[in-house]
């Protein structure tokens, strides 16, 4: 069995290439970082070490690389004889891989199984959006035929794997707890061998779960605590009003996410404490850069503030928490993270109205409007 998995960076080599491996798939990493895939190509393994309680190392062998900048055509052929092709690129990404995966799937045999075909980023339905890139590289006739040739199914990926300290070559360094869920109605009874991932027949209460209680109390710790001028995200958690303000946070998405999905309240908290645990993992060298990365996709208006704060004020349930972690993002100021400057100079070029219409999506008219409002006019007249 073959996967080939776009995007070999910290999630790609550290879980999702790891749990196919351990599915006994041979992997094929797809990546347009020349260093790193001539890195992979010259490695006969790597390793993966896990850092907290229960760690343990697991040493990945049986994978190749192929540079997907520049040897499309290996690429095509890769897939072409694939069962699996996964990304972890990164949600904007998507549409840049969309065409390849579209000419590896055209080059398929006749009679080959279909590609299984998972999107695993931190996005709602990431593999619809993918799906749709694909349609819209080849166009609806090509895809009547092409749409039979593979199945896309969405998945919910789970795993802090911080950036890499330099000199560790290829290994990376993960927490223990990881979760994969994924989709199984498209499938229809064929699943792929991932026995490392969790088949679930509905995804939306996994990765609603998933976005708006880690990612959401993950990206609040890492505004509250480059606000507070703290580098990591260990010890942001570790301040106490920190502690609060994101505990704050998790109370307004879980009482979202029992009112909408029937979730169960004890269930909820216990899971809230674990990954609270996880976040405050010392041995994980995770900074509130990383964390807070690309401020204005997280600030967009089905992620994970804007997303569950509108549902929220539309329920007539308490979002003041997430309003004021809303507010921290506005502050985010990070030289070499692209996003980040486009935001502090969409607050200095904006009108109030504009950025929030803009940035977040959200129409005037919309309970949580004038909330957001208020925080954008409190940091605009800070940076006056
Ligand atoms: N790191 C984490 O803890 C987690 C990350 N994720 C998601 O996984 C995705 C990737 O995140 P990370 O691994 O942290 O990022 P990363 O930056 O470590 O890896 C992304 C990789 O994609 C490559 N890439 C960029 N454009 C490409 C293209 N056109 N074709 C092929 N490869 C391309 C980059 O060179 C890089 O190696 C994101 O959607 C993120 O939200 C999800 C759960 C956990
Ligand atoms: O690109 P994003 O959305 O910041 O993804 C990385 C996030 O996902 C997580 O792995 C949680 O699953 C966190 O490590 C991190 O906050």
């Amino acid at each position: 069995m073959r996967a080939v998995h776009f995007g070999a960076g910290n999630i790609g080599r550290g879980f999702v290439g790891l749990l196919l491996h351990e599915g006994g798939y041979e992997v094929v990493f797809a990546d347009v970082n020349a260093e790193l895939i001539d890195a992979i190509a010259a490695a006969d393994s790597y390793t993966v070490h896990e850092v907290g309680d229960g760690a343990k190392d697991t040493v990945v062998t049986g994978f190749r690389a192929v540079n997907s900048a520049t040897d499309e055509e290996a690429l095509v052929q890769e897939i072409a004889t694939a069962d699996v092709v996964t990304t972890a690129v990164g949600p904007t990404i998507l549409r840049f891989v969309a065409p390849v995966i579209a000419r590896g799937i055209a080059a398929r045999p006749a009679d080959a199984a279909p590609l299984a075909v998972m999107a695993c980023e931190n996005a709602i339905n990431a593999t619809d959006l993918l799906a749709t890139e694909v349609r819209q590289a080849v166009g609806d006739e090509a895809w009547a035929s092409l749409s039979t040739r593979a199945v896309f199914a969405n998945t919910a990926v789970d795993r802090i794997v911080p950036g890499q300290p330099a000199g560790q070559g290829i290994d990376v360094t993960v927490e223990t707890f990881y979760e994969w869920a994924i989709e199984t109605p498209a499938f229809n009874g064929s699943l792929p061998s991932i026995p490392g991932a969790h088949f679930v027949e509905e995804l939306a209460p996994y990765i609603e779960r998933k976005l708006f209680t880690v990612n959401t109390g993950h990206a609040s710790v890492a505004y509250f605590g480059a606000r507070a001028g703290i580098g990591t995200i260990a010890e942001a958690l570790a301040e106490p009003s920190i502690a609060v303000a994101v505990g704050a946070v998790l109370e307004e998405t879980s009482a979202l996410l029992v009112a909408k999905h029937g979730l169960d309240v004890d269930a909820q908290r216990e899971y809230r404490e674990t990954i609270l645990r996880r976040f405050a993992n010392v041995h994980l060298p995770d900074t509130v850069e990383r964390v807070g990365r690309q401020p204005l996709r997280k600030l967009s208006r089905t992620e994970r503030f804007i997303g569950p704060a509108a549902e929220l004020a539309e329920r007539g349930m308490a979002h003041d928490a997430l309003v004021s972690a809303i507010g921290a993002a506005l502050e985010f100021d990070v030289a070499d993270d692209e996003q980040s400057v486009h935001l502090q100079a969409k607050l200095h070029e904006l009108a109030p109205g504009t950025f929030v219409e803009e940035v977040t999506g959200l129409a005037p008219e919309h309970p949580l409007a004038p909330a957001v409002l208020a925080q954008v006019v409190a940091r605009q007249a800070s940076l006056a």
